[in-house]
């Protein structure tokens, strides 16, 4: 028999109205008798860890449930997180960073609408995380709207419809159709070694979308209130302007003062490669690290991750030439 863990954390699928508009208020007890699901095959646990909107969730809330996950995954084959669906994909990504060769699936997953009513998308998303953790998978996934996909490659991309997720530059790792629950194996994530958590993070890391016209003093501004990494959202396949305002010489102070900037792309989907134009291969030239396809909450993540394990830039940027669970396409 197999033995799962659902741990809960709020979100809409834990919501009821208040006079304030949502907010979660129920428990994995409330959440499991409105599901009426009938898992006599399984032996379940529950746990209220938090009951947060997930706009809430931070790096101290990622922390907490990694500690907790590597506290009791030995106990389990399986753990199903509920979370709210805004800041998912970032808790995902933190997640699959401080916790490495779980053993185990963890399965995130949500609703759009609040279980509570009748037309809820919970239901569905809730029996697919309970298939899944029960799958000989390791490490962190999302699974929403029949789709499961990796943790790192995630993202939200729709605020009200019920297909709110994206598998971006990997295909989803499971899919139900008429076979059920199918899994394409070679593409989840494999065991390396030890199970290991590093819940060390540095939250002094700024994302910025790069604009047309943007003052290259902002970066004097985030180094001033000691910032240790950026991740820059450029232009396109790679490029940041360098006529009138010169951003790339002000990234090349910024990182001379051992700050770690990343740069990926603005476009969702496909890699960024900075060496294709000149307005990118300068910016390679002053030692900015290559975010490729990764998703802009996995570099995010990851710099958090790798700032918080060392403070040698040199070091980060091994880390970011690594492949941990899957996150990047190296060439
Ligand atoms: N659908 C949701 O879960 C949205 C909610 N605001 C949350 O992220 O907690």
């Amino acid at each position: 028999m197999k033995k799962l863990l659902l741990i809960t954390t709020g979100g809409t699928i834990a919501s009821s109205p208040s006079d304030e508009g949502l907010i979660p208020a129920l428990n994995s007890q409330e959440l499991l008798s409105i599901l009426g699901l009938r898992e006599e095959h399984i032996q379940l646990d529950c746990e209220d860890l938090l009951n947060l909107d997930s706009s809430n969730m931070q790096p101290e809330e990622w922390k907490l449930i990694a500690r907790r996950i590597y506290e009791v995954y030995a106990d389990y084959d399986g753990i199903i997180l509920t979370h709210g669906t805004d800041t998912m994909a970032y808790t995902a990504s933190a997640l699959s960073f401080m916790l490495h060769n779980l053993p185990i699936p963890v399965i995130l997953t949500g609703s759009q609408l609040p279980l509570l009513h009748p037309l809820s998308d919970g239901v569905d998303n809730i029996r697919l995380a309970f298939a899944a953790a029960q799958c000989a998978l390791h490490g962190v996934y999302i699974c929403f709207n029949r789709k499961l996909m990796l943790g790192t490659r995630a993202v939200k991309v729709r605020t009200m419809n019920f297909d709110a997720f994206e598998s971006v530059n990997a295909q989803p790792i499971g899919i139900v159709d008429a076979r059920g629950l199918h899994i394409y194996e070679k593409d989840a994530i494999s065991l390396k070694g030890k199970c290991e958590l590093y819940d060390d993070l540095c939250e002094d890391v700024y994302l910025m979308k790069l604009t047309p016209g943007m003052n290259p003093e902002i970066l004097d501004v985030l180094a001033n209130m000691n910032y240790r990494g950026i991740v820059i959202e450029a232009f396109g396949a790679g490029g940041i302007h360098f006529i009138r305002r010169d951003l790339i010489s002000k990234l090349e102070e910024i990182v001379a003062k051992g700050i770690s900037v990343v740069v990926c792309s603005q476009c969702l989907y496909e890699n960024s490669d900075f060496s294709i134009y000149q307005t990118g291969q300068k910016v390679l030239r002053h030692g900015v690290i290559q975010g490729y396809d990764m998703t802009s909450e996995a570099c995010l993540t990851k710099l958090m991750w790798a700032l918080g394990q060392t403070a040698d830039p040199q070091t980060v940027k091994e880390i970011f030439a690594t492949n941990y669970v899957n996150e990047i396409t190296l060439k």
